[in-house]
């Protein structure tokens, strides 16, 4: 038996890099010998995507770009989605799994940014410096201390206490602040900050409320005219985390009727899907809301790290199998595959598949160097390392198993 040539040459693994990715990504892929990248500025949508990715190993995205159940349908040789950011509700993930596709992304590379900025916009609306700097540049001079406050000793309500949310408690205290936090998870506070129990309390007892929960159902509009009205009056109201969390009408009015005294929004239901589109909101008529165009984790540090980080993790997996911190799919963190050959079968988790898969090995009489195994509710990913002489025997009758999703060799 000679071993087959079925290990993909790195120049056909194809990238479609979307949504201008820091130049650390394609750096990072070509110096690991992926050389085939198509790089793009921009988000895709429609038959555009679906025909870009038609042929792709791989594709990297921002928060732009949606992978919707149709493009996974028609992208038949995706391996894995490398999302360059922290949110992954623009991809589904469900259907990802369904196809054998690993989705991967950059947990705490921008934490920080979006950390720093919210403090930043803290402190510009504690002294009403949007309305004052529009005055200025109006020709308008209004200097006055009435409605202008220290960030010291203010209450800060966090909402989702997760990486970033953390964050802005560390720096927050570190001003001065009182920090008070709700999660649906009981988490470990930093410093002084305590969790309370309910998101009405927050919102009762805090200056400033910041969100920082994912894009879920339990989070859609979960701040609306109910939740403004229960903040306290003048409070400040922040939102970098999702646009479809809040209600943008419910806090116009609340800006309107003086309840707030200042928003700083990041993220809204409807974002203009290039630069060269128009930003259409109703907050647009308020000096005292800081609009800015989803840019909580643009700095030149988040996005190079990014870059790096979420290239690293698509290597890794297209060089030996390891799916270590994936989103959506079994986690195995492999050892490299030095003089073997190795076969990663990916499947529905059903019974029966296992014994299938060992029993080939077992009729064949082929010997495993190395197996390794994890299965998650749907989908499982055995990982078995075999003799170069009997890779192809194997694959092609692991092919072949029913339940099978995909199955590839490496060496
Ligand atoms: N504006 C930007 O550019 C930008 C950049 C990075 C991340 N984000 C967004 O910020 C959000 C938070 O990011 P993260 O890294 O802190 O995520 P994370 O997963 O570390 O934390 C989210 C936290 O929210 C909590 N949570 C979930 N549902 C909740 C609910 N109903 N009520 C209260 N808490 C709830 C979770 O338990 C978790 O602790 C994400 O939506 C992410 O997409 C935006
Ligand atoms: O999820 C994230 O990390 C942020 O929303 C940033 O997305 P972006 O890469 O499109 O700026």
């Amino acid at each position: 038996m000679s071993a087959a040539k079925k290990s993909l040459d790195k120049s056909k693994i194809k990238f479609v890099l979307l949504e201008g990715v820091h130049q650390s990504a394609v750096d990072t892929l070509t110096s690991a010998g992926y050389t085939n990248i198509d790089y793009l500025p921009s988000a895709l949508t429609g038959d555009e995507l679906t025909e870009r990715v038609k042929d792709a190993h791989f594709i990297g995205l921002r928060s732009r770009t949606q992978l919707t159940r149709e493009v996974f349908e028609k992208a038949e040789k995706l391996i894995a989605v490398g999302c360059f950011c922290i949110g992954t509700n623009q991809v589904d993930l469900q259907a990802a799994q369904e196809y054998g596709v690993a989705v991967f992304n950059a947990p705490y590379s921008n934490t920080r940014s979006v950390a720093e900025l919210v403090i930043a916009e803290a402190i510009l609306l504690l002294r009403g410096i949007p309305e004052k700097n529009a005055g200025c540049h109006r020709g308008e001079w209004l200097k006055s201390a009435a409605g202008s406050f220290e960030i010291r000793g203010k209450t800060l309500g966090l909402v989702g206490y997760g990486s970033i949310g953390s964050q802005v408690s560390v720096l927050a205290e570190s001003l001065g602040m009182r920090v008070i936090f709700c999660d649906v998870v009981n988490k470990l506070p930093m410093g002084n900050a305590s969790q309370i129990p309910t998101l009405d309390a927050l919102l009762a007892k805090s200056d400033i409320v910041s969100l920082h929960v994912p894009e879920i159902a339990a989070t859609k509009n979960m701040i609306g005219a109910e939740q403004f009205a229960k903040m306290k009056k003048g409070a400040i109201f922040i939102n970098a985390s999702r646009g479809t969390v809040v209600d943008i009408d419910a806090l116009a009015a609340a800006l309107e009727s003086g309840h707030l005294s200042g928003t700083a929004i990041d993220v809204f239901p409807v974002e203009p899907k290039s630069n060269n589109d128009e930003f259409i909101s109703p907050l647009r008529a308020f000096d005292n809301a800081i609009l800015t165009p989803h840019i909580g984790g643009s700095t030149a540090e988040a996005q190079e790290n990014i870059g790096l980080e979420v290239a690293s993790k698509l290597v890794k997996y297209s060089d030996n199998g390891t799916t270590t911190s994936s989103v959506n799919f079994p986690e195995v963190a492999l050892p490299s595959q030095n003089d073997v050959h190795r076969l990663l079968h990916v499947h529905r988790n059903e019974p029966g598949i296992l014994v299938a898969i060992n029993q080939i090995f077992s009729q064949n009489n082929i010997n495993i160097c190395g197996q390794y195994l994890q299965t998650n509710e749907k989908v499982g990913y055995v990982v078995v390392d075999v003799e170069a002489a009997y890779s192809e025997v194997a694959l092609e009758q692991l092919r072949n198993i029913p339940g099978t999703i995909r199955c590839r060799v490496l060496f």
